[in-house]
């Protein structure tokens, strides 16, 4: 084994260097596919992954020929993520080609599909579908959009899924892992992770229940209870979202006290003639106010704010991409005028500011100190920006709140987003993970899915679903194969990191009303913490912005405590669900 110091650390440049050159190439390739589905471009976005996994694999093999017993903790930190390739780690190259490809497909199939409305009207997701879910309370209509996306998005790589799970599983296999879950799991270097984030949930589950029980009954006025099952599950479908997963477009019917606001700015913003460009200034100023980096020249030149008009097909689920050079870092979103997309550019952006922020550390370390750090960075900004305070100060609020009424209506609002998504968060990598292990065969997919929404979210599907239907591949994170359980770790840690920056700014009153805007302070415990990227474990990056070592609940139960007492008195004993989907 090499144990020479020098001889080490000319790897470890080498490996840098090429590695920044090939990443770069990869990603503009990858970049100009997402922004122009064409085959063309997936061929050469297939080439150059394919050209990145071989780069890896050898310096994979290479880096074994190092002793890292002489190295630092960093040097010997890099060594093992070098090493952890994933699944590029599959030498076949049949088999890694076959997958590569079948990740492609899938992610095309998802930001490709329509459903026709009529006879000449096929629309996609992004935004007509979307808008049809957020808006619409016509119970049918509702019905055949969400079944029409299953159908024309799910059904459509059922074949594909079982095919990548086999062939991921076995790549991964190679580097040791038992299976893929294994191996995004270890992501967190936690071994205790499963039982930590279970513990969460069961600390957070009165409180969603509490919320469900309260919107079921509101929904049963509108929609009148013959649709509601004796089990006490709700139709997935009327939540305002093609998910069920946030439900805070329906804040207008859900607001307890409709004579009072509920500080929806999407109006304003409408009024005001915002456009995509000025939400990403907006919240661009907002993160300058910290102290932070401001957003660089190219990000401006070459982001994609929104879909493009020429009718090229894209992939409108918003993404921020590092290209790993240091310079090119740039936001991927088909925004409209609201205030959701609102929130998501603040959420993108976050993890532009993180990349800046860690820009200068070597590759293996650009990367969130865990993923769901990745994910927080840019909601923790926005639990600030949504306070009526904030809209207040940026002109699109004519009133702050003055009363009691005031703050239980905006307490919902953010319970609609925050509480309402936390089952959700937790159930999707539950799914995938049993999948991985073996404990959900093919044709039990659709079935055990079910099982778990019925069981987490205490929702069901308004029509029967057939072993044809393959419903996960309706959710964008599953074709795209991102891990989930990161954004539920960012729910929860983004309320430990919203409290630790205003106890930072000096903030005294209740956390919900919190704005950091142009403190500096806090912003340079945050930005004290993005700097360090993946260069420490994670509880390391947790101690310097909180103080202690864990992911805590509490932040966020507190944040929603005055709720929480107003929904318990209005629901009384009218509450929860049985486990199992209703039958038919
Ligand atoms: C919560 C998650 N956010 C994201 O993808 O950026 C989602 O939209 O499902
Ligand atoms: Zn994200």
């Amino acid at each position: 084994l090499i144990n020479d110091s020098q001889a080490i650390q000319d790897f470890l440049l080498d490996y840098n260097t090429r590695a920044g050159l090939i990443a770069y190439d990869l990603t503009e390739a990858t970049w100009n596919f997402n922004t122009n589905l064409t085959d063309y471009n997936q061929n050469i976005t297939l080439d150059k992954q394919l050209k990145w996994d071989q780069f890896l694999q050898e310096a994979a093999s290479n880096a074994t020929g190092y002793d890292t017993s002489v190295m630092s903790e960093a040097d010997k930190r890099q060594f093992h993520i070098i090493k952890d390739i994933g699944i590029s780690a599959q030498t076949n190259e049949t088999k890694l080609k076959r997958l590569n490809k079948i990740l492609s497909d899938m992610e095309s199939i998802y930001s490709t599909a329509k459903v026709c409305l009529n006879s000449t009207n096929c629309v996609p997701l992004d935004p007509d579908l979307t808008k049809i879910m957020a808006e619409s309370r016509d119970y049918q209509l509702l019905l055949d959009v969400w079944k029409g996306w299953s159908d024309a998005s799910g059904r459509k790589m059922k074949d594909l899924y079982p095919e990548y799970v086999e062939l991921s599983n076995e790549a991964v296999q190679l580097l040791g892992y038992t299976d893929t879950g294994a191996y995004w799991r270890s992501k967190y270097e936690t071994p205790t992770f499963e039982e930590d984030v279970l513990g969460l949930y069961n600390q957070l589950r009165p409180l969603y229940e509490q919320l469900h029980a309260y919107v079921r009954r509101k929904l049963k006025a509108i929609y009148g209870s013959d649709n509601f099952p004796a089990s006490g599950h709700i139709p997935a479908h009327i939540l305002g979202n093609m998910w069920a997963q946030e439900w805070d477009n329906l804040i207008k019917e859900l607001s307890p006290y409709p004579k009072k606001p509920t500080f929806d700015v999407t109006d304003e913003m409408i009024r005001q003639n915002y456009t995509a460009l000025k939400i990403f200034q907006t919240a661009d100023s907002f993160f300058q106010s910290l102290g932070l980096i401001p957003m660089p020249p190219e990000f401006w030149n070459k982001s994609v704010f929104e879909r493009p008009a020429d009718g090229r097909e894209i992939v409108c689920h918003a993404s921020a991409w590092d290209f790993n050079n240091g310079k090119d870092f740039r936001i991927k979103q088909c925004t409209v005028v609201n205030s959701k997309d609102f929130n998501t550019a603040h959420h993108e952006m976050g993890h532009i500011e993180y990349f800046l922020q860690y820009a200068n550390q070597p590759i293996a370390f650009r990367d969130g100190a865990n993923p769901g750090f990745h994910e927080a960075v840019g909601d923790t900004i926005s639990l600030s920006v949504n306070t009526p305070e904030h809209m207040y100060a940026i002109g699109l609020l004519k009133e702050s709140i003055e009363d009691k009424k005031s703050d239980i209506n905006y307490l919902m609002s953010m319970a609609l987003e925050k509480i309402a998504f936390l089952p959700f968060g937790y159930l999707i990598d539950q799914w995938r993970w049993k999948v991985f292990r073996g404990d959900i065969t093919p044709d039990k997919y659709n079935e055990e899915w079910w099982n778990l929404r019925c069981r987490y979210q205490g929702i069901f599907p308004p029509v029967a679903r057939s072993s044809d239907d393959f419903d996960p591949g309706a959710k964008y994170h599953i074709p795209a194969n991102y891990p989930y359980i990161s954004y539920f770790v960012s729910f929860v840690i983004q309320f430990q990191f919203h409290k630790a920056l205003c106890d930072e700014a000096g903030y005294k009153g209740p956390l919900h009303r919190c704005d950091i805007y142009n403190n500096t302070k806090a912003g340079k415990k945050l930005s004290d913490m993005l700097q360090l990227g993946r260069s420490q474990p994670w509880p390391v990056a947790m101690k310097i912005m909180t103080g202690q070592t864990k992911m805590d609940a509490q932040p966020l139960m507190d944040y929603f405590k005055p709720l929480i007492n107003f929904l318990k008195k209005e629901n009384g004993e009218d509450i929860g669900w049985q486990p199992n989907c209703p039958s038919y």
